[in-house]
């Protein structure tokens, strides 16, 4: 379980999160969702570590992810996988390089260990044929998938995604969330995803966090999501299906 507790961040002059407090569980798909600059990826951030919170607290299984000492939060960072937006692909490596890269860098496995997990991890995204090519030959869809194998090689129980969807088609879409959405169920992983896509909201949005202007309007799920009393949220809603019908 992930607890974040009065996350607050200032950049100059200007308050990007205004304390933000929120429970993440095992095995469930929590979305943070909001329009865009409202602080969604600087959260995601100061949960990882990338970014300091000004204050606040980050708990990882009860552990404070910003005041353990410097080994405890290491074997935090290894607990982590993270899903970067645009796949963040080695372009000179091959498919099955870059997803037994964490092996590489982290584990003292032997070879064939690692070629096996890698293996498998292509397996789990239906990219088993794959592991020979290289990024630029396979499509959008093919490198988040390849994204989500090296994101859980090393057995996270964390699993962080920003904008899974971004620069997918809807049904590339879907089935994305769908693979991110069966793996954190299977392995009981708490996984956290950061979208602005309403076919990501109503298909796995068991649990949805609303930011706007670094403060949390909302909290609830995709059966109550268009059901809210909260203007912010439902004018969001409104702009997105506005989107979605201008782009069909
Ligand atoms: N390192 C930084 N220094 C200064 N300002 C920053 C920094 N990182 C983010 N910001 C600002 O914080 C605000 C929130 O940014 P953030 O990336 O969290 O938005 P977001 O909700 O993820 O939006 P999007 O959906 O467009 O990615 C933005 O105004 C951004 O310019």
């Amino acid at each position: 379980m992930i607890e974040i507790k009065n996350i607050a961040k200032t950049f100059g002059d200007r308050q990007v999160l205004a304390g933000i407090d929120g429970t993440f569980k095992p095995g469930d798909t929590s979305l943070i969702i909001g329009g865009s600059g409202t602080g969604k990826s600087v959260l995601l951030k100061c949960m990882i570590g990338l970014v300091k919170p000004d204050s606040g607290e980050v708990l990882y299984d009860g552990r404070n992810f910003l005041t353990v000492d410097l080994e405890s939060q290491k074997a935090i960072r290894r607990e982590m996988g993270v899903l970067f937006q645009g796949s963040a692909l080695f372009d000179s490596k091959t498919v099955l390089e870059n997803v037994r890269f964490p092996l590489d860098m982290l584990t003292e496995q032997s070879e064939s260990e690692k070629l096996d997990r890698a293996q498998e991890c292509l397996q789990r995204v239906g990219l088993e044929n794959a592991g020979d090519r290289m990024p630029s030959e396979i499509s959008g869809g093919m490198k988040k998938r390849v994204g989500i194998a090296r994101a859980i090689v090393l057995n996270p129980k964390y699993l962080f995604c920003d904008e899974p969807n971004s620069g997918l088609d809807p049904l590339t879409s879907i089935k994305i969330d769908q693979l991110i959405s069966e793996i954190t169920d299977e392995y009981k992983i708490t996984t956290v995803v950061i979208t602005h896509d309403m076919n990501s909201m109503m298909e796995i949005g068991e649990k949805i966090m609303f930011l706007y202007k670094g403060n949390k309007l909302w909290e609830g799920d995709s059966n109550t999501l268009t059901q809210s009393s909260v203007p912010e949220l439902n004018e969001f809603i409104f702009a997105n299906k506005l989107l979605r019908e201008m782009e069909k």
